[in-house]
């Protein structure tokens, strides 16, 4: 059924809604399937996300129009036929009045906003392919959202930097990722603590009976208070307390506060929360319940609605805006690009959506209204040769930045491994020549002979300048 006569308006003004401020509006990439028009789809997918359904109700009244999403503007080969990439571009107003306040406290609700922006219409039968771009929240709900509670200044006041412009913070992820027991993994923590800032679980470290919390966990508070008195600076660990029932949740991350605060080290102590799979619930539990830690948003599984692979989901940058939008202090942007995930130097614009208070998306410019930044944390096959690059295209190194392999990796120790970060950002901050630079920095040089194919590729030469011939 075709319902452009009620859900499209063309004439509508993207400049009068913006003005307006009583619309959220969201940009979409669509395939139709064969057989269907693209504004007939364009118009299922406002009506479907918003008052209608595949045929006309009995039960509509005047009141339900009034608040009907409307589509607003079509370009239909604005992505040309490629089956993945291609298709047409619309954008939908949504009436503000569609979102869910909360009972408790009229604060709006993520999960009701993401159900209904990207929900039913990405498993409509009228298309092949449905694809969020961005979208824009307008500042009576921005203002209504929790945002951030603590943020990467907590954690530079605790490493004793400047709260404002405290600088890159080295961090690694324990290695290998599952079959470490208590005594080796406090271990691995122990020996990067002796070059790096932080160290985060990975995402499958949990519970495990071969690991169990209340095991490592206390041995891990020990180590870190070991490391700190060893070298005179302060450590951080982001926990992973991850779980399906909000009170496992909280119980964890009780338990890892109090195991940590015996050594009076609870402010040092982050919580990984991995926000794909526990949803908007898990993180918003997390953050209510300990607004004072810093929330860690890891993001496993998010490839299966962001990857440019796909023609359906949304487009990384929507997450990032749900994501601080959902109150997390720090998120994973991915590497743009440097690293072995997915992704592309263009990229910045993840980092600048969550950590500035204005920000051009591809589609629409965001205020945001003071809501606290989220943190980019970088990660994902990154190492000391990759990181001045890196820092060139984002273009500053306040991030926080975990590399498993690239420390455990490291030939000398794992420490080493930890120097040789900091060594990447201090060389890039400095303006030196990265292979100048390493000849008066021992562990960022033995960073060329641990990772030499990264040496090969991004600074051709390095073996004869400086002197290791194999
Ligand atoms: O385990 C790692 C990285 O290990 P290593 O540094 O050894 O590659 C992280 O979980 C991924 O980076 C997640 O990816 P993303 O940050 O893109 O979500
Ligand atoms: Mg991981």
């Amino acid at each position: 059924m075709d319902q452009s006569n009620r859900y499209a308006n063309l004439n509508l003004k993207e400049e009068d809604l913006i003005k307006n401020g009583k619309h959220l509006l969201v940009a979409y990439k669509l395939i139709p399937a064969k057989g269907h028009g693209f504004l007939e789809v364009a118009a299922h997918v406002a009506a479907e996300s918003s008052t209608g359904t595949n045929v006309e109700v009995s039960t509509t009244d005047d009141f339900t129009r009034g608040v009907d999403a409307l589509v607003y503007e079509i370009d239909e080969t604005a992505f040309g036929d490629d089956i993945v990439k291609g298709g047409g571009l619309f954008k939908v107003a949504y009436p503000v009045e569609l979102f869910d306040p909360n009972l408790t406290d009229g604060t709006y609700n993520i999960s009701h906003m993401w159900s209904l922006i990207l929900g039913n219409n990405q498993g409509m039968g009228d298309h092949q392919g449905l694809r969020m771009l961005d979208f824009l929240v307008p500042e009576m709900m921005v203002r209504k959202f929790d945002g951030p509670s603590a943020n990467i200044s907590n954690l530079w006041k605790v490493l004793g930097r400047s709260e404002t412009d405290g600088g890159y913070i080295a961090g690694t992820i324990i290695k290998p990722k599952l079959g470490l027991r208590p005594e080796p993994f406090a271990k691995a923590c122990y020996d990067f603590w002796l070059g790096g800032d932080f160290i985060k679980n990975d995402e499958p470290q949990a519970n495990q009976p071969f690991c169990p919390m209340e095991v490592v966990m206390p041995k891990v508070a020990e180590a870190m208070d070991r490391a700190q008195q060893e070298t005179g600076q302060a450590k951080l660990f982001s926990a992973n307390i991850t779980a399906d029932y909000y009170k496992e949740m909280i119980h964890r991350g009780d338990f890892v506060l109090e195991t940590f605060a015996k050594y009076n080290s609870a402010s040092h102590v982050a919580f990984l929360v991995d926000g794909f799979v526990t949803g908007p619930a898990g993180v918003t539990t997390c953050r209510r319940e300990f607004p004072d830690t810093f929330l860690h948003f890891h993001r496993a599984g998010h490839g299966a609605v962001t990857s440019y692979k796909s023609p359906m989901g949304m487009d990384p940058l929507c997450y990032m805006k749900l994501v601080r939008l959902m109150g997390a202090s720090g998120m994973h942007t991915g590497t743009m690009g440097y690293g072995k995930m997915e992704g592309h130097g263009k990229e910045t614009v993840l980092a600048y959506m969550l950590e500035r208070d204005e920000c051009q998306g591809p589609y629409f410019y965001q205020k945001w209204y003071g809501m606290k930044a989220t943190t980019p944390i970088i990660s994902g096959g990154m190492n000391a040769l990759r990181l001045p690059g890196f820092f060139q295209n984002l273009g500053h190194g306040n991030v926080i930045n975990t590399c498993g392999g690239g420390a455990f990796g490291h030939i000398d120790s794992p420490a080493a491994g930890g120097i040789s970060l900091g060594q990447a950002y201090d060389c890039w901050k400095s303006g030196s020549d990265p292979i100048e630079y390493a000849k008066t920095h021992k562990e960022f040089a033995r960073a060329f002979e641990s990772f030499p194919k990264d040496g090969d590729k991004l600074f051709a030469g390095w073996r004869e300048k400086l002197g290791v011939h194999k």
